[in-house]
């Protein structure tokens, strides 16, 4: 895998840090995270120095490999000043004590300045950048409180990283506006020029004026209506595979199919959903509480405060392994599956479905990965023989437009 994309739930112990908490200057109709303000009473929710430094101790001191990736959240981490950063540096070299410190921030990216892009470039910061397509297919849900679109300025944004010579990716969210023009949303990132692109589904519930507790039984659960269905999103996934495995194998990547092949070929996928295991991804809200993981931001899942106890024994203690459990606790219709090597039974916080036969914990999306899988299968196992033979995956564009 490239360095230059964000695999982070693919270290051992690594934390999701939320500097400003659910702080934001936009209000994206799906976000998750926004209603993580409720957790708290304070209205400004910005971490302090003191959090900062103990985290920044504890987490160096609980990586086992040389490289340590810190990973800036939120909320919009960009809310806060530059300084917060360069002081987060200072304390990184305070600690390192011999590791290696990558940073990488994940934003909306219309605050972005210059000044901000000669530190970002300076400091070699990866950005992960939030854009859902063309003006259109983004302005439909990525707004500002008064409800103007934000397009502009995260090109604006995306044109100052470039110019810098910012590494950056995208993280498109898959949603029931954009889901249905597959081709025309993977086509305006390649005519952008992001290389690496990571699609994520919007599957939301509202349960009691929150979003849905994910183990919760599903039945008294409503759909928001950004979300995809499990149909559209095996047509999603199979026309942008058809456009990527024709044309673009090697040059652009898309983290779900590069997972996938990874499956094929028998190594860690380097993203928890499609992982035979998870739950070394942890979230820190800004005044040091400490989550399973950042979709299980709820008061069930809070395993301790970093002030109050480690980071080593929270993210390896009993609460976290119940935590773990859950991913590789699949419905039988996951064990007799012919694509669990690939699938593992996606997210636990998906597997809300009833089935007909009765089953509980069945994942929503199911049937659109089972789509996808089969319908990629005899190209995925073509690249899978390539890389075998110490050939190219991208022979596989060739191979099959001479056998059309
Ligand atoms: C919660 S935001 C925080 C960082 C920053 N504010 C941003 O927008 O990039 C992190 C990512 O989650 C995505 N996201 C928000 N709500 C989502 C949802 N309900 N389902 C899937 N992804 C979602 C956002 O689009 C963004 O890429
Ligand atoms: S910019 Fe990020 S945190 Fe803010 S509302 Fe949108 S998705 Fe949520
Ligand atoms: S619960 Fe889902 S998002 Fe969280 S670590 Fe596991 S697979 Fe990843
Ligand atoms: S495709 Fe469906 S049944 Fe198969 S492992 Fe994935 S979620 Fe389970």
């Amino acid at each position: 895998m490239e360095k230059s994309v964000i695999y982070p739930f693919s270290h051992p112990l690594y934390v999701m840090v939320k500097p400003v908490g659910a702080m934001c200057n936009l209000a994206c109709r799906y976000c998750y995270y926004l209603e993580k303000k409720g957790l708290y009473e304070e209205r400004r929710t910005v971490m302090s120095e003191h959090v900062l430094e103990n985290f920044i101790r504890q987490y160096i001191g609980a990586q086992t490999q040389r490289e340590v990736l810190f990973v800036w959240h939120g909320g919009e981490p960009l809310m806060l000043p530059v300084s917060f950063y360069e002081n987060a540096l200072r304390l990184q070299r305070k600690y390192a004590g011999g590791h290696v410190i990558d940073n990488c921030i994940q934003t909306n990216g219309t605050l972005l300045t210059d000044e901000w892009c000669r530190f970002l470039s300076a400091n070699g910061f990866l950005v992960g950048v939030s854009i859902d397509g063309n003006g259109q297919m983004h302005d439909m849900y990525r707004r500002t409180v008064g409800g103007s679109g934000t397009f502009s300025e995260v090109m604006r944004g995306i044109d100052m990283l470039v110019r810098h010579g910012v590494e950056w990716n995208a993280m498109s969210t898959v949603n029931s506006y954009n889901v249905g023009r597959p081709v025309e949303l993977y086509r305006f990132f390649r005519d952008i020029g992001c290389r690496y692109i990571q699609f994520t589904p919007v599957v939301e519930r509202t349960c009691g004026g929150r979003l849905g507790l994910p183990d919760a039984d599903g039945s008294d659960f409503r759909l928001t209506d950004t979300s995809v269905s499990p149909e559209e999103w095996g047509v999603f996934l199979c026309e942008i595979f058809d456009e990527w495995v024709r044309n673009d194998v090697g040059e652009y990547f898309v983290q779900l199919f590069d997972a996938t092949l990874a499956n094929w070929a028998g190594v860690e996928p380097g993203v928890c959903s499609l992982s035979a295991t998870c739950g070394n991804a942890l979230a820190m809200e800004y005044n040091g509480d400490l989550f399973s993981c950042d979709h299980f931001v709820f008061p069930e899942y809070l395993l301790g405060n970093i002030g109050r106890g480690s980071l080593i024994d929270m993210g390896y203690g009993e609460a976290q392994n119940r935590f773990r459990r859950m991913k590789t606790d699949l419905p039988q219709r996951c064990r007799e599956c012919e694509w669990r090597f690939l699938c593992n039974g996606e997210c636990p916080k998906n597997r809300f479905v009833t089935d007909v036969s009765g089953e509980r914990g069945v994942n929503y999306l199911c049937d659109g990965y089972r789509k996808f899988f089969s319908h990629s299968a005899p190209y995925m196992k073509f690249m899978c023989d390539e890389l075998a033979a110490g050939r190219a995956p991208s022979n596989v564009m060739r191979f099959f437009s001479n056998n059309r």
